[in-house]
Parts: structure tokens; C-alpha cells; sequence
């Protein structure tokens, strides 16, 4: 798939753009602070309906009431045009001049997989991080999984309410908790079960790419780490499995207020050779198995869809040495629509910059840029 134009009217520091990405690298380079970062993620929002670095009130230009993003593309399916507009904290989308009432009619319209420098850390960082991973893969590709995250999410907040009253020593209804704890095995085992699908056809994937970047030295594995022992269980099983273990812990989790048990606690383990890469590797072990990840999402979303989704490298380009940034190169090269923001491209290959168009970036501007600039 493909975005061919791109309009903002009041998002963070553009006021007004309209832009036409190049079909396949597009390079955005300026100094820092002028908006390299904010138009990546823009398409980002295009595609998710919400930022991965902030909320939605902050994409709001300074003093402006509203913003509106729209962007139309293309894929196998045929064009799309996918439009966002937010003010007085509420949201409207379109798609294809339709409007949507709800952000899951709206999410994945077109796909994207961001690699930005917390990524790096995928593999070291919280297990938020690598949970945040999975989701976003998911969610963009099976609409059951998206529906079944938000009503999880939702439920667990109600939840979380009830453990604290119940902390504070004040009235809940343990009756209520109870049906809660119902909904969540229900829902819970979906996510679960999903996400153990989803890493069955990532692990071949990502030791695939692993390999390659160690040139055969590495065998890469995913692991999904869970509260609960799940191993070759259906959903039905892991329901009963999860429920079982929110009564087994249903004490522990009024004393201490909040819910113990989960795929809201669970993580995924990377092993290379068998060993906790989180542990035990080396830094550029850690940030070869994070790209192997990332290059493996772009490959499962393509099995999952039947096309590529955009890649979005923010600020990680410059971050990787020449070998892994051939690799990647190599993978993207005439298959993939990819925005890398950079604060220089004077150190990219010629030939490289042809493959694709060069943009400066200066105060929310963009100014078009021969190769080589
Ligand atoms: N809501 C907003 N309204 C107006 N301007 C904003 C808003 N949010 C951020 N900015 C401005 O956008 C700029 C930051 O842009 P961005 O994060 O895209 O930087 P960048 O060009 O990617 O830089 P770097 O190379 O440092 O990552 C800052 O100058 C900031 O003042």
C-alpha cells in the first residue's frame, strides 16, 4: 500500500501542509525541533487515530481550536482517503468521505509499523513496551482483537476502581467484581490466545531476519510470558485457566488494590542461542533483535493483509551502522513506502537518495530537496 498525499491544517507546528510522498523512500531532514518527527507522525495518527507520543490535545497547534488530518492512498483493495478532525475534545473521522462513529471503523484503514529510538530498547526496556508491540500488530490487522483489547481495557479499569475501594477499606460490591472477573477471563483468553497465534508466525520471521543480521551466527526466539501456565491450550482452556487464577488471587488483589493477573501483565522473552537477550546480550545484540522484530512485524502484517504496510523510521536510521542499515535497506527496497527523518542525509549514499525524494524541514515548512543537499 501507498499514501499519496498528505494535508494538515493545524497539527503541532504546520498550519498548513499538503504533501505528496514519493512512492518509496522519502527522506525529511533539518535540524532539530522543526518538524521532522511531527509530519512521521501525523501518518502515524492517519492510521491509529491517536499519537504514540502524546494525547490528542497536544497535536492541537498552539492556541487553535482544531486539527485536521487527511490522507489518501492506496491499496490492493483500491484508493482511500482517510480523514481525521479533532477539537473540543472530540474526534471525527471519515473514511472515504463516510463518517465513522467509532475509532475501530477508523483504525488500520491503511497500515503502518513505526521504528522510533525507543524501540531500540524493545527488547531491554518495560514490558509495556514489548506488550505495546504486540498489540500494535494485532490490532491494525484483526478487527476481534482490536474490539476485545478495548472492552479488556475498559473492564480493567472498572476493576481497578473496585480493588482500590476495596484497599481503602471503603463499600464495593464484591458482586459486581465477580462478573467483572467474567468478563475478563472471556475477554482476556482472546487476547491471549490471539497474541500466542500471532507469535507462532513471528518466531520463523524474526529468526529468519535475525539470521541474516548475524550472518548465520544467531538464532532468534520469542517467547510469550504469561501468569498463568498455557501451554498448547485452546481459548476455552485458557479461559478456565485464567479464571482460576483471578479467584486464586482475588484476596491478594483487594489487599494490595489492584489486578494481578492478565495479558495486561504478561511479556514477551526474546532468547538468541537460548539465552535472555534482555539479560545476558550485548548492546548490539539488543538493537540487532529489535530490528529483527520490527522487520519481522512488516512481514507478518504482509502475511496477515496480503500487502505491506508503510514503514516510519524515526530518527533510527543514522542510529544503525552500515551493515544493519543495508539489510534494511535491502528488505524495504521497491516493496515498501518508508518516511525516515534525519537530521542530515549528507552522509547517505547518491545512490540511495535517488531511490526516493529528500525534504527539508524548517518550522513546520517543507522545501524540496535535490540529492546530495
Ligand atoms: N502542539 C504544538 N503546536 C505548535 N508547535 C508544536 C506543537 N508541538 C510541538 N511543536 C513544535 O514542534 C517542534 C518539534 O518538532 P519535531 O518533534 O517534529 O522535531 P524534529 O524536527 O523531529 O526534531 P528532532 O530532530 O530533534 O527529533 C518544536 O519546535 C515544538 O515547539
Amino acid at each position: 500500500m501507498q499514501i499519496r498525499k498528505v494535508k494538515l491544517t493545524n497539527f503541532r507546528n504546520y498550519q498548513q501542509l499538503e504533501w505528496e510522498p514519493h512512492p518509496q523512500l522519502n527522506f525529511l531532514f533539518g535540524l532539530n525541533g522543526q518538524g521532522k518527527t511531527n509530519l512521521l507522525e501525523a501518518v502515524y495518527v492517519g492510521a491509529f487515530s491517536r499519537s504514540y507520543r502524546g494525547n490528542d490535545q497536544e497535536l492541537l497547534q498552539w492556541q487553535k481550536p482544531w486539527f485536521r488530518i487527511a490522507v489518501e492512498g492506496e491499496k490492493k483493495s483500491g484508493p482511500f482517503l482517510v480523514e481525521l478532525a479533532y477539537g473540543q475534545k472530540r474526534k471525527l473521522y471519515k473514511v472515504n468521505g463516510l463518517v465513522k462513529k467509532k475509532a475501530s471503523d477508523f483504525i488500520g484503514n491503511y497500515n503502518v509499523v513505526l521504528f522510533a529510538p525507543e524501540h531500540l530498547a524493545l527488547v531491554k526496556g518495560q514490558p509495556a513496551e514489548r506488550r505495546r508491540f504486540l498489540d500494535a500488530e494485532l490490532a491494525q490487522t484483526n478487527r476481534l482483537y482490536l474490539l476485545t483489547l478495548q472492552k479488556y481495557v475498559n473492564l480493567l479499569k472498572q476493576k481497578n476502581y473496585l480493588l482500590k475501594e476495596a484497599k481503602k477499606g471503603h463499600y464495593f460490591d464484591q458482586d459486581l467484581l465477580e462478573v467483572l472477573n467474567q468478563q475478563l477471563a472471556e475477554m482476556g483468553s482472546v487476547i491471549i490466545y490471539l497474541r500466542l497465534e500471532a507469535i507462532k508466525k513471528l518466531n520463523p520471521l524474526a529468526r529468519l531476519i535475525q539470521r541474516r543480521l548475524s550472518q548465520g551466527r544467531e538464532e532468534l526466539e520469542i517467547k510469550y510470558i504469561t501468569t498463568i501456565e498455557l501451554s498448547g491450550m485452546s481459548q476455552k482452556e485458557i479461559k478456565q485457566a485464567l479464571w482460576q487464577g483471578l479467584i486464586s488471587k482475588r484476596e491478594d488483589e483487594k489487599r494490595r488494590g489492584q489486578s494481578l493477573i492478565g495479558p495486561h501483565r504478561d511479556d514477551l522473552e526474546i532468547k538468541i542461542n537460548g539465552f535472555s537477550v534482555r539479560h545476558f546480550g550485548s548492546q548490539g545484540q539488543q538493537r540487532t533483535s529489535a530490528l529483527a522484530l520490527k522487520l519481522a512485524e512488516l512481514e507478518y502484517i504482509k502475511g496477515e493483509i496480503g500487502e505491506y504496510p508503510l514503514l516510519l523510521l524515526d530518527d533510527v536510521f543514522s542510529e544503525l551502522d552500515r551493515e544493519r542499515r543495508a539489510i534494511l535497506v535491502e528488505t524495504i527496497s521497491g516493496r515498501i513506502q518508508t518516511i525516515i527523518t534525519t537530521t542530515s542525509i549528507k552522509d547517505l549514499p547518491p545512490a540511495l537518495l535517488k531511490q526516493g525524494g529528500s525534504w527539508r524541514i524548517e518550522g513546520g515548512n517543507m522545501h524540496v530537496s535535490a540529492p546530495g543537499q
